[in-house]
């Protein structure tokens, strides 16, 4: 692997966690007010095709948090058809890459203790793109459906972030994921 190229604040609490213990990293709490992780990407990377604000025929997915973990919910179109009646793949892949990169972003800034958003923040900006992305397919996604994306912090360091997550279509499970995101080298800026 490369050297380390992106700025990481000094304060990050590099630590690997178990299950359901990273939420718990600071008391200063972050995006409980309803706006999106994706809503605050600054705008030189708002332009992602999954979940890039600004991309005018991208996806648009939002993630937020919920409880612990995140929540993400996007409804494919008819043009999303693998066969008739249902979801093809890579969309599916692509939703849950954005939920993770979302999450893992979102993770970060409250492992540092900051607000994503908050004008007062003059620190650089925490963004991260997928190293790695895994999908189990796991029953046929039917079309016309409501898709949530659930996450889950599995480990949090310093320029790495491994996310969890499992997609239902009502009360079917149809995916399971696992994204490895890293802090975006300063050679894509
Ligand atoms: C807020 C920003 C929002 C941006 C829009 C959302 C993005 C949506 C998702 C995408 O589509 S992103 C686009 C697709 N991804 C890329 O184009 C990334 C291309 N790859 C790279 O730029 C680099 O290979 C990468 C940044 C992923 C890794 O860089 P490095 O090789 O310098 O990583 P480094 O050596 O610092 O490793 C840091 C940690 O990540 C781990 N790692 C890196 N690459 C990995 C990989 N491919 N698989 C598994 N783990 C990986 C690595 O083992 C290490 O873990 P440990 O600390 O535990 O040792």
């Amino acid at each position: 692997m490369a050297a380390a190229r992106a700025v990481v604040p000094a304060s990050w609490p590099e630590r690997t966690a178990g299950a359901g213990t990273v939420g718990r990293m600071t008391s200063h709490d972050t995006l409980h007010d309803g706006t999106a992780f994706q809503d605050h990407y600054p705008p030189d990377v708002a332009a992602c095709f999954g979940c890039g604000r600004l991309n005018e025929h991208g996806h648009h997915l939002r993630t937020t948090w919920d409880g612990e973990g995140t929540v993400t919910r996007f409804t494919p179109g008819p043009e999303q058809t693998a066969v008739p009646g249902y979801v093809y793949g890579g969309l599916i892949a692509s939703v849950i890459d954005c939920a993770g990169t979302g999450t893992a972003a979102g993770a970060a800034y409250r492992a540092a203790g900051r607000t994503m958003g908050d004008p007062d923040d003059h620190e650089p900006p925490l963004r991260f793109v997928t190293g790695r992305l895994e999908v189990d397919y796991l029953a046929p996604t039917p079309l016309g459906v409501e898709l949530v994306v659930r996450g889950h912090i599995d480990e949090i360091k310093a320029r790495k972030v491994v996310v969890s997550l499992e997609m239902a279509a009502g009360d079917t499970v149809v995916a399971r994921g696992r994204v490895i995101a890293v802090l975006m080298p300063a050679t894509m800026e």
